[in-house]
C-alpha cells in the first residue's frame, strides 16, 4: 500500500476521478433549468457574440477550465497541456491545489507551466482553506499567485472532502475568514472563494459578500464528488471512515440551486457555475441561472488524457452549444443570456421554495445583470 504522502495523493486523485465512479451520485439539476425557445431570433447564428470579460481580460466564450492538478511531472504535463488549448482558444483555466509546491519547492514548475503556455490567458492560483489554519498566511498565498503570475487566487473551501479523506484536515473555523480578510485587503489580485463538489450556499456567500468577497467559483454537486474521490482512497487503504463516505456519496447543494443561491446572495458578484458541467448547454444554464461564465473540469482531464486534438474537440463543441442555445433563446450577447426568459421545474423548484427564494426574486435579480 503506497505510503500516505502528498505527491501519491495529487497522483491517486487524477486516477480515481478517471477510472472510478467518481459522478452520477446525483444531479446538478440543471435538467430543471430549460431556456425558451425564440423562433425569430432576429440576428443570424453568426451574428452571436460568445465573447466576456473575466479578470480584466477577454475570453472567446464564457468558460473557464477549474483549478485540477499539479505537484508531479506527469501532472505538470497536463497543466501544460491544457493551458496550451486554453491560450489558443482564448479561455482561462485554474491549477490545482498548489500546497505541494509551498511545501516542496522542486514541484513549483509543474504549476509554472501553465503561465509558460498560456502568457495571455487569465489563470488562478490554488489553495485550500484548511492550510489559513496552519499557518499559511499572505507569504504563502503571495508565493502561489506570483509562481504562476495569476489574475486570482481560488482559495478552495473542501470541509465535506477533508472530513472523509483518510488524512484530512477539517479545521474550518472562522478564523479562516478573518484570515482571508486581511489577506484580501493586502493582495495584488481578487480572492475567488471556491468550493469543491458540495456547492456554496446562502448562507455562506452572504457571510462571504458582507465582508467585501466578490468572486465565487459555487462548484456544486451533480459532478464530481470529492467525498467519493476520498471514499475510494480510503477503500485502498481498508480505512474505517469508507463506509461512511459512501453514506455522503450525494451530499451537497446541487449546482443550479447553488448558482440561484450565491447569485441571490452575492446580485453583483463574479460567478464561476462549476460542478458537473458537462457541455456548452450547461454553461449555458449555468449563466441564465445567475453565473458570469461556466467551469468545467473533469471532461477536461477526461478528453486532455487523449492529446491536445481531444481537448480541442471537446472545447470546439462546448463553444458550438453555448452559440447555439444563445442563438435560440434569442441571446445574442452573453449578457442577453443572463437575462433570457427561463423556466425551472421540478426538485429545482422545490429547493429554491424550500429555501424562500421566490422565482420572481430570482427573475428581479436577473433583470438587473
Ligand atoms: C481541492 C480538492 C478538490 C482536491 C485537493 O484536495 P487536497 O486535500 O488533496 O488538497 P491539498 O493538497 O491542498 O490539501
Ligand atoms: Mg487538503
Amino acid at each position: 500500500m503506497p505510503e500516505i504522502t502528498i505527491s501519491n495523493r495529487k497522483i491517486e486523485h487524477v486516477e480515481i476521478c478517471l477510472y472510478e465512479k467518481v459522478e452520477g451520485y446525483t444531479s446538478t439539476l440543471l435538467e430543471n433549468v430549460r431556456l425558451v425557445h425564440q423562433s425569430l431570433p432576429g440576428f443570424s447564428l453568426s451574428d452571436v457574440d460568445t465573447s466576456v470579460m473575466f479578470l480584466k481580460k477577454r475570453m472567446s466564450a464564457p468558460i473557464i477550465v477549474t483549478g485540477m492538478t499539479g505537484g508531479t511531472p506527469e501532472l505538470g504535463r497536463l497543466n501544460g497541456l491544457i493551458a496550451e488549448v486554453v491560450e489558443e482558444f482564448g479561455l482561462g483555466m485554474g491549477v490545482g491545489s498548489q500546497r505541494i509546491a509551498i511545501e516542496k519547492k522542486e514541484t513549483r514548475e509543474t504549476f509554472s507551466i501553465a503561465r509558460k503556455l498560456a502568457p495571455s490567458a487569465p489563470i488562478i492560483a490554488n489553495i485550500g482553506a484548511p492550510q489559513l489554519m496552519k499557518g499559511y498566511g499572505i507569504k504563502e498565498i503571495e508565493e502561489a499567485v506570483n509562481m504562476i503570475e495569476a489574475d486570482a487566487v481560488a482559495i478552495h473551501f473542501n470541509p465535506a472532502q477533508e472530513v472523509f479523506q483518510p488524512e484530512g484536515e477539517p479545521d474550518y473555523s472562522m478564523e479562516i475568514l478573518y484570515k482571508l480578510k486581511d489577506i484580501s485587503r493586502n493582495l495584488g489580485v481578487p480572492v475567488i472563494i471556491k468550493e469543491t463538489g458540495s456547492g456554496l450556499s446562502m448562507e455562506v456567500v452572504s457571510l462571504f459578500y458582507s465582508n467585501g468577497f466578490r468572486y465565487f467559483d459555487v462548484s456544486g454537486q451533480g459532478g464530481t464528488s470529492w467525498i467519493s474521490v476520498e471514499m475510494f482512497r480510503g477503500e485502498r487503504k481498508n480505512n474505517w471512515k469508507t463506509e461512511s463516505a459512501r453514506l455522503f456519496s450525494d451530499w451537497g447543494n446541487p449546482t443550479a440551486a447553488s448558482i440561484v443561491e450565491t447569485r441571490i446572495s452575492a446580485p453583483d458578484a463574479y460567478i464561476i457555475g462549476s460542478g458537473g458541467i458537462r457541455n456548452g448547454l450547461d454553461a449555458a444554464k449555468a449563466i441564465a441561472l445567475g453565473a458570469d461564465i461556466g467551469g468545467f473540469a473533469l471532461p477536461v482531464l477526461k478528453a486532455v488524457m487523449s492529446g491536445k486534438d481531444s481537448l480541442r474537440e471537446f472545447l470546439k463543441k462546448s463553444i458550438f452549444e453555448i452559440k447555439a442555445a444563445m442563438f435560440l433563446s434569442g441571446s445574442k450577447t452573453v449578457s442577453d443570456l443572463a437575462k433570457a426568459p427561463l423556466v425551472i421545474t421540478g426538485e429545482l423548484k422545490d429547493w429554491l421554495e424550500s429555501r424562500g427564494i421566490s422565482l420572481s426574486t430570482l427573475e428581479s435579480v436577473r433583470k438587473r445583470r
